[in-house]
């Protein structure tokens, strides 16, 4: 029956691409293939577990979980086994024949444009290649498994190149046993004896010595092979005696790090637990610890990645770290213990006094678990903040690469809004490459203004060259350049810092100056407003389909025209963004603003006077109010029609 069942299945795309880097091995540091294989029958025993406690009737024994390691050298082969959760032949065909991380296909194409070796290893740095690591140091690769609770198993296995063949076994032990067939030693492609019992230790040790399951490794196969090595009791370091056979050597420590004091573990411990738990290659930006004593205990290990990954903001990331409780595994991504702005945080959480059984239902729920979620958010915040002030350039990084995710806080989290302000920063126009925090604006704030500026918009580049920062820029006053999307939000929800408010410049009316200047300014506005009250009444009522008024401009310097919104109304930007969440919105109509020191404006002005009631000075009107939405990067309501009128008016100048 076994051998009727082989069939052959070919590698998907992205696999097969990942497999010929593996073989070709660009990744200089071969020995973590060990540290991916211990991961992955790590999490395999975490399950069954799991499995067992939740479920009594599932057929599994979970008396003595383990991780075997055994290496044959004169057959030149390296086993990693487990007893753990195991996989059925379908699982076999989904999991280990297709890449599942959407990012995966993203780094490929990355890594094909990527000319130099060492941007290549940087970015495979960036992705955890899991089980086809084994591909670089091994020329076959044989995996047989059996699903807890089945009767049969399954046996996979491929050189790497273009296919797999998948069987049924009938007496595979529960769990999953991975078996490399090794490459011939090369030390200077840092490929090194995979079967020495020295180099497994060592790389147990450097990697998965935190890893809270036995790992071992069976006593060399003497003469006469044939040691199975699954029989052993746990019960290590026994004496030898002529009859039992050598008992194995437990590896690592088994430690839980969160749970040793801070001097005791190396920063590289902490690291190699960060990797494990977040499948990332590279080391964290920063680790964080808190204990929680007291009548709900718990304690946590958290870290900040040092890159965001690229899923971050699609709808199913798995946002949460994982929650243990005394000791015990209990869930992956447990959302309930991160606000969802922190959804980037990796690391553990173990509480003392939670069921065993709790579910995601239940943590949602429960009131300790909430407080736990505002107390974790909090240590998160205040790292960064420590950061900022300590580790700049770090905290350049994180900014860099999460920072339009904590934004989103500011938009529902009251509690932590000045704690969240204290940590952003902002691109800014008083200097090109440094962003601003809030504090050093308002350091910078000459005598006299008393708001914070802002401008929302896609790029910098559009922001800097919009008509609506022509005072500024002339006043030399500072404005902030917000261009990620969720600025156009939480613009809205917070009013002030540090007691001044934040103010858009495409918002409502501008004052700038000192008092005197003010009072210069209004003098000079109350007579352009005689002089311009006919052409804004009729322009008003003109282009009343498009706009609520049409009024002089405080804002321009150089252009003819521009739009505002009100200080309280919705901005464009923010209106499609509704939109495109499938949420209607009244359309907002906004401000026409003129500058009356346009040449144009006062050209039409004074055309107006004279001819009321022509038809080419309506077209002029019409095209003023294009061309205030294509300098904020808009588009005309009729392009066509603007095209036409603007032709007509230049060939007029030839
Ligand atoms: N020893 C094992 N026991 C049970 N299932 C396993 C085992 N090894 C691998 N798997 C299954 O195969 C899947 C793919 O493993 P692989 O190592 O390729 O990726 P991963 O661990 O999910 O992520 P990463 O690529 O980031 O390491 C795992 O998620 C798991 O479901």
């Amino acid at each position: 029956m076994s051998t009727e069942t082989t069939e052959t299945f070919e590698f998907q795309v992205e696999a097969r691409q990942l497999l010929h880097l593996m073989i070709h091995s660009i990744y200089s540091n071969k020995d973590v293939f060990l540290r991916e294989l211990i991961s992955n029958a790590s999490d395999a025993l975490d399950k069954i577990r799991l499995a067992a406690l939740r479920d009594s009737s599932l057929d599994a024994d979970i008396s003595d979980l383990h991780i075997d390691i055994e290496a044959d050298k004169s057959a030149r082969t390296l086993t990693v086994r487990d007893n753990g959760i195991g996989m059925s032949r379908d699982e076999v065909v989904a999991l280990i024949g297709t890449i599942a991380n959407s990012g995966t296909a993203q780094f490929l194409k990355e890594l094909k444009e990527a000319e130099d070796a060492s941007a290549a290893e940087g970015l495979i740095g960036q992705f955890g290649v899991g089980f086809y690591a084994s591909f670089m140091v091994a020329d076959e690769v044989t995996l047989v498994t059996r699903r807890a609770g089945e009767s049969q198993g399954t046996r996979w296995t491929s050189t790497g190149e273009g296919t797999y063949t998948v069987d049924t076994v009938d007496d595979a032990p529960q769990g999953t046993a991975v078996t490399l067939h090794l490459k011939p030693e090369d030390t200077e492609d840092r490929l090194y004896d995979y079967a020495e019992p020295w180099k497994i230790r060592e790389i147990v040790k450097r990697y998965s010595d935190f890893i809270t399951w036995p790992v071992r490794m069976a006593p060399e196969p003497r003469t006469d092979a044939g040691a199975d090595g699954s029989g052993g009791e746990g019960a290590e370091g026994a004496e030898n005696t002529d009859a039992a056979p050598p008992a194995p050597e437990t590896l690592n420590s088994m430690k839980a790090l969160w749970a040793r004091s801070r001097d005791e573990v190396t920063d590289e411990e902490y690291h190699e637990l960060y990797k494990h738990i977040s499948h990332d290659w590279q080391d964290p930006l920063e680790t964080i610890r808190l204990q929680a004593e007291g009548t709900f205990e718990y304690q946590a290990l958290l870290f900040l990645p040092s890159h965001a990954p690229h899923d971050l903001f699609n709808q199913g990331y798995k946002r949460g770290v994982q929650l243990y409780v005394k000791r015990v595994f209990i869930m992956e991504d447990c959302d309930a213990l991160m606000p969802s702005y922190l959804r980037f945080v990796k690391g553990v959480v173990d509480a003392q006094d939670l069921s065993l059984n709790v579910s995601r239902e239940m943590l949602q729920q429960d009131r300790q678990i909430q407080l736990m979620n505002r107390r974790l958010a909090k240590k998160v915040l205040a790292t960064v903040k420590d950061l900022r002030t300590k580790a700049p350039e770090r905290y350049a990084t994180f900014w860099r690469e999460f920072g339009a995710v904590v934004k989103e806080g500011l938009i529902g989290d009251y509690e932590n809004r000045d704690a969240l302000l204290e940590v952003s920063s902002f691109a800014t126009t008083h200097d090109e490459e440094a962003p601003t925090t809030l504090r050093q604006y308002v350091e910078r704030m000459p005598e006299g203004q008393e708001h914070i500026f802002y401008l929302t918009g896609e790029s910098r580049q559009a922001l800097e060259n919009s008509p609506h920062m022509e005072t500024f820029r002339a006043k030399g006053i500072e404005v902030l350049l917000l261009t990620d999307p969720v600025d156009e939000v939480w613009v809205d929800s917070v009013p002030a810092y540090d007691g001044k408010q934040l103010r858009s410049v495409a918002k409502g009316e501008v004052d700038l100056g000192t008092e005197e200047e003010k009072q210069e300014a209004e003098k000079e506005r109350k007579q352009h407003q005689e002089q311009f009250a006919g052409l804004l009444t009729w322009m008003s009522e003109h282009l009343k389909e498009n706009v609520k008024e049409v009024r002089l401009s405080s804002r321009l310097t150089v252009s003819p025209a521009c739009l505002v919104s009100d200080t309280h109304d919705v901005t464009p930007a923010l209106e499609s963004m509704y939109r495109a969440m499938g949420q209607s919105l009244p359309h907002t109509k906004r401000i026409l603003e003129l500058n009356p020191s346009h040449a144009l404006v006062g050209g039409l002005n004074q055309a107006h006077g004279e001819r009321p009631g022509d038809d080419v000075l309506a077209e002029t009107a019409e095209l003023l109010y294009d061309m205030a939405l294509l300098a904020e990067g808009g588009t005309p309501n009729d392009p066509a029609r603007f095209v036409k009128l603007m032709a007509d008016r230049i060939e007029r100048t030839l």
